[in-house]
């Protein structure tokens, strides 16, 4: 019986030479087979878990921490020991009056039959990502080589490419640039090495949508070439994400406005802080739908519910954002992003075609309705940018009169 990818491993070598000697036609097909099952063998041994050195390594930094996690990352540190020492909970279940033993039970409970191996895994990235936090702000995050980006930073590490819209003192507002440069670290982001790639921002917003500037810069050609400039790259923009070849994820920062929340419908996983908010103020602005919202969010969260966004403007918190199914969960504030980091730091250990290949399943059945979703919307809104309504707005909010 083999018991561990390493035995595996030894086997398929010990195969291949009898297979050798025996045929130089057989082994040829052979070692093509078995290259395939060592590659998916090294990655699958990368998910089993950390060294017992690293592991106690850990367990010593844990020390250090000079700031209070909060009892919700302190019972998920407990479970992960337990489950890494001792395996699944074995205990009997505390009394509903002992309040912590029965908190400490559940979480350790709710590990359900993890490995040892993967517990001590999880145990060493979330401690990691706890250290990390204490350090400069943006230390739990990824912090790989930066490439060079005007509005964005965008660096790869640990199989995760992250893109990180980087306007702060502007909450992240899109501009033409930062449009342009979204979609070629898209296109980069969809070619490289990494397994998922994630979107999220800088600061205290995650993104205020169309910086309303775009608007006022008039070309020679006058604002009906402003607005079909507009809509040929907004078009783009929505296409990139249509066609994104991998796992996208978006790590919600805070606050996102119109054509931020919108395209969330195009990703696969979105995670949120408790303080993120989703508002899609197109009424109010003149204008309408876009980033295939005006398909998807009937889709993902009913007629009436899209309507309230889309139509009346409703701003969602990130509760009832998770709720309608926009938002896949909400995490505390507090530890938002040594949690989510953590997770994403797993799923990037994943074996990379196998997850490029089932995303593309998942979508492709709906792309060709989408590319005609985004035509749709885009030729609306070109419409609409020319439309008093949305140039009234557009002034309106210039002289500070319509703050949302
Ligand atoms: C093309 C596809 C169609 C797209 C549709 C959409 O996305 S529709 C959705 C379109 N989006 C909207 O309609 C949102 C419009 N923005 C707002 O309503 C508010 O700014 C806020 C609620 C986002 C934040 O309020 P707050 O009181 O917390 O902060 P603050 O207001 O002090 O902002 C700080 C600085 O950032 C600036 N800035 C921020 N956002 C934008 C922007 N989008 N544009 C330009 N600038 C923007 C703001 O002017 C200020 O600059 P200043 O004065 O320091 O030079």
């Amino acid at each position: 019986m083999i018991d561990s990818s390493a035995q595996l491993l030894r086997c398929v070598r010990v195969m291949a030479a009898a297979i050798r000697l025996l045929s130089p036609w057989r082994f040829d097909r052979f070692a093509r087979a078995s290259k395939a099952v060592c590659a998916q063998l090294h990655s699958s041994a990368a998910v089993m878990g950390a060294s017992v050195e690293e592991f106690n390594a850990a367990k010593e930094k844990l020390g250090t921490l000079k700031k209070d996690p909060g009892n919700e990352v302190k019972l998920k540190v407990y479970a992960l020991f337990k489950q890494a020492t001792q395996g699944p909970c074995n205990t009997s279940k505390p009394s509903m009056l002992d309040f912590v033993n029965k908190a400490k039970w559940d979480a350790w409970k709710s590990l359900g039959s993890v490995s040892q191996e993967e517990a001590r895994q999880q145990y060493v990235d979330l401690i990691s990502s706890l250290v990390g936090t204490e350090a400069p702000a943006v230390a739990a995050q990824p912090t790989g080589s930066t490439k060079g980006f005007q509005t964005l930073l965008v660096s790869t590490e640990d199989n995760i490419t992250t893109i990180r819209l980087n306007r702060p003192e502007k909450k992240n507002a899109i501009t033409v640039e930062m449009y342009n440069e979204l979609i070629e670290a898209l296109d980069l982001a969809g070619k490289d090495d990494s397994v998922i790639t994630v979107i999220t921002g800088s600061g205290d917003y995650y993104c205020s949508g169309n910086d309303l500037n775009n608007f006022t810069k008039i070309p020679e050609g006058g604002v009906e070439k402003l607005a079909k400039e507009s809509g040929e790259l907004l078009r783009r923009y929505v296409k990139v994400y249509i066609d994104f070849p991998k796992p996208l994820i978006g790590v919600i920062n805070g606050p996102a406005v119109g054509v931020s929340v919108t395209l969330l419908g195009l990703f696969d996983v979105v995670y949120a802080t408790e303080k993120a908010t989703f508002h899609t103020p197109f009424s109010q602005l003149g204008q309408s739908p876009e980033g295939c919202s005006s398909y998807l969010f009937p889709k993902i969260m009913g007629a009436a519910k899209a309507s309230e966004m889309l139509l009346f403007n409703k701003k969602l918190t990130a509760a009832q954002a998770c709720e309608v199914g926009l938002v896949t969960e909400v995490f505390p504030e507090s530890s938002f992003q040594s949690e989510v980091w953590t997770r994403l730091k797993a799923y990037a250990k994943l074996p990379r075609n196998s997850l490029a290949l089932s995303k593309q399943l998942i979508r492709v059945v709906e792309k060709e309705k989408l590319h005609a979703v985004n035509d749709a919307e885009v030729e609306r809104l070109v419409e609409r940018w020319l439309s008093d309504e949305c140039m009234q707005a557009i002034m309106s909010f210039f002289q500070a009169k319509s703050k949302l």
